[in-house]
């Protein structure tokens, strides 16, 4: 049924392991450091030279043109990939981190296979999983019909082997740029627990249902992105967005199921994720890396500057060695399945000031690529012009200033200066360095829903307080200011903290209304009980990094019994994860345990939010209530 084609073995399937882990691993695990390139920086940061940093963020855009080739690995890593001779390397049998990009692939290959046929297997415990159908070669071609996405937006198809005693054997395919009912060409480049990953070769046939979007050129030659296909993120992009969307309340309703611990009859059904006004040219932030020229090529540059500096003249962003090789200053993000940085010229999720902003911006690194002795990251921030005069606790910001058009905003560069946003009648004002939503047009209904879900119609208790923890520069608690008497904001961050007060301030909020306390969220609510909060009468908002919350304070949390919660997450398997463990230690705490649906609080709704189209990211939002 299946065709193979088998390539040389050329490559050792660990050299490939570098780069499978980088791209989905990147949505959860902290990004790698890198230097920062502002534009204010004279002096190129001073860094051992010819070291190289890996990409640190999740990328953000991409394109697929109808048959992507997929060429080789780089010389150097053919080089390091050599098996060593008469050795035969042994499979790394790494298991993914909890709650890990790679754990939910697990999850999503166990459903596609099947749990029981999976449960079977690992029950025998003679490691079959990790054994790969000895026809699939690494570098082979195979054509594969696309079954299923995985969260992460990536395809699954299945691969049934005959076993050893000739039963049938299932493995999974894990390809980028593949869509559910897609007849594909994939080459396998590397095996691991019950699945292989491969590179899309051709699509042979395209899905009816999954194609058709606003981002798909083959129907939309103008639509898009022109990089989809090589760049790794906005991996959902030729979908239509109901389909982005129903994609992304399945993720919410898988995530509950398998990290929260709750039965299915805690678990409120999910609500339809809600859609982001602008699915295009959203996107406020932009982080695009390059990596530094190599050693062998500065000294090079050295010798031969003034030659050089002609032939760069001829073609700007690349340099050419002593044998005439070029290398290009390559500016942009990730490469799916590839390592090194992939030269983005303009990004149609990014706003349009930041896009004008990216070709003066990648100009500067081009002419000044041999003053970085390493990679880097520009930043690249949307905002409103700096406000004249500037608004204070005097003189605080008018409600009823107009709001600019998206043409009259600036793009900052310099992780120090600071930027301006609108949401709503509000302004915040922040560093660009700092953390703020990325998708400034959906945060007005986001902030509205997080209002109404606190005073849903008819409710017996009605908080007067409100707790910000994780605040950020103040976004739900400055936004909801208005529907309560008090309010105070918790962060780690100090800078966060003096950004908050400060739009406190600009808004009109004073002390007596709004605090705001440097400090671990978990040392935080005993300090709010003695400044007037009280758990019966208050709303905690929590919004964590990806990783959650931790126990000391989910637990400090439970003690202040707050009468209502509302979780915001940009991971919702950490958030189904503390929900249930909230939910379920309340109920023992409640002396209620083993009653179902008693004591305790009650996950009252959870529902996606589209802060991040044409990617496989969503926002989550749970309300939770303290039963009466
Ligand atoms: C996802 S951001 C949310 C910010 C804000 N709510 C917003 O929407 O703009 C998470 C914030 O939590 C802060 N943070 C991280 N760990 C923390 C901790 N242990 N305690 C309090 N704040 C923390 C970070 O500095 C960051 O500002």
């Amino acid at each position: 049924m299946y065709r193979s084609i088998r390539l040389t073995r050329q490559f050792a399937i660990t050299s490939f392991r570098a780069y499978t882990m980088s791209s989905p691993a990147s949505i959860n695990s902290p990004p790698h450091k890198r230097v920062k390139a502002d534009s204010d920086l004279s002096i190129p940061p001073t860094i051992p030279t010819g070291s190289t940093t890996e990409i640190n963020e999740a990328p953000i855009n991409a394109m697929l043109p109808s048959s992507v080739p997929t060429a080789g690995p780089s010389r150097a890593q053919q080089k390091k990939s050599k098996p060593a001779v008469g050795r035969k390397r042994k499979p790394r049998r790494d298991l993914p981190d909890p709650y890990s990009a790679g754990e939910v692939l697990w999850h999503d290959i166990q459903d596609f296979l099947g749990r029981e046929y999976v449960a079977g297997l690992l029950d025998k415990k003679d490691g079959a999983e990790w054994a790969a159908p000895e026809e699939l070669e690494i570098m082979g071609v195979i054509e594969l019909r696309v079954g299923a996405f995985t969260v992460s937006g990536e395809s699954l198809s299945l691969y049934t082997p005959k076993g050893d005693g000739g039963e049938e054997r299932k493995w999974a395919i894990v390809t980028p740029f593949a869509h559910p009912g897609d007849l594909i060409r994939a080459k396998v480049f590397k095996h691991d627990r019950l699945h292989s990953t491969a590179d899309m070769v051709e699509i042979l046939e395209y899905s009816e249902t999954y194609r058709g979007g606003e981002g798909d050129r083959r129907k939309n030659p103008e639509g898009g992105c022109k990089y989809f296909g090589e760049c790794g993120g906005c991996q959902l992009q030729p979908i239509p967005y109901p389909l982005q969307l129903a994609h992304k309340k399945h993720t919410v309703e898988l995530a509950y199921q398998r990290f929260s611990a709750l039965s299915a009859t805690q678990v409120p059904p999910i609500g339809e994720t809600i859609g982001s006004p602008q699915q295009w040219g959203y996107r406020t932030k932009l982080t695009p890396h390059f990596d530094a020229m190599p050693k062998r090529l500065q000294g090079e540059m050295r010798k031969r500057a003034e030659a050089q500096a002609a032939r760069d003249a001829e073609r700007p962003g690349t340099v050419i060695d002593a044998e005439g090789k070029p290398w290009e200053v390559r500016i942009g993000f990730e490469r799916k399945g590839r390592p090194g940085v992939m030269d983005i010229e303009e990004c149609p999720i990014a706003t349009p000031v930041l896009n004008a902003k990216l070709t003066p911006e990648r100009a500067r690194i081009q002419n000044t690529i041999t003053s970085f002795a390493r990679g880097a990251t520009l930043l690249l921030r949307d905002s409103l012009p700096t406000p004249s005069p500037l608004p204070s606790s005097t003189t605080p910001f008018d409600p009823s200033t107009p709001i600019l058009d998206p043409s009259q905003h600036v793009a900052i560069t310099n992780h120090k200066e600071n930027v301006y946003e609108r949401v709503g009648p509000w302004l915040f004002e922040f560093s660009a360095g700092s953390f703020f939503q990325n998708n400034n047009s959906i945060l007005p209904p986001l902030v509205e829903y997080v209002r109404a879900a606190i005073f849903p119609p008819g409710s017996a208790v009605v908080p007067t307080h409100l707790v910000d923890t994780y605040c950020g520069s103040g976004l739900f608690g400055i936004t909801l200011s208005p529907f309560f008497t008090r309010i105070a904001g918790v962060e780690i961050s100090e800078q966060s903290i003096t950004a908050a007060k400060r739009n406190a301030e600009i808004n009109g909020l004073g002390e007596d209304k709004a605090q705001w306390i440097v400090g671990k969220a978990e040392e935080i609510f005993g300090g709010l009980e003695a400044r007037g909060f009280k758990g019966d009468a208050s709303c905690v908002v929590v919004d964590p990094p990806r990783k959650g919350c931790d126990a000391p304070f989910l637990t400090q949390l439970l003690e202040f019994s707050p009468a209502t919660i509302v979780y915001v997450s940009c991971n919702v398997h950490t958030q189904a994860r503390d929900v249930g463990w909230f939910l379920a230690e309340s109920k023992k705490r409640a002396g209620t345990a083993g009653t179902e649906g008693g004591g305790g609080y009650v996950l009252e709704s959870v529902r996606g939010f589209d802060l991040f189209p044409q990617t496989a990211h969503v926002e989550s939002v749970a309300v939770l209530r303290r039963r009466l």
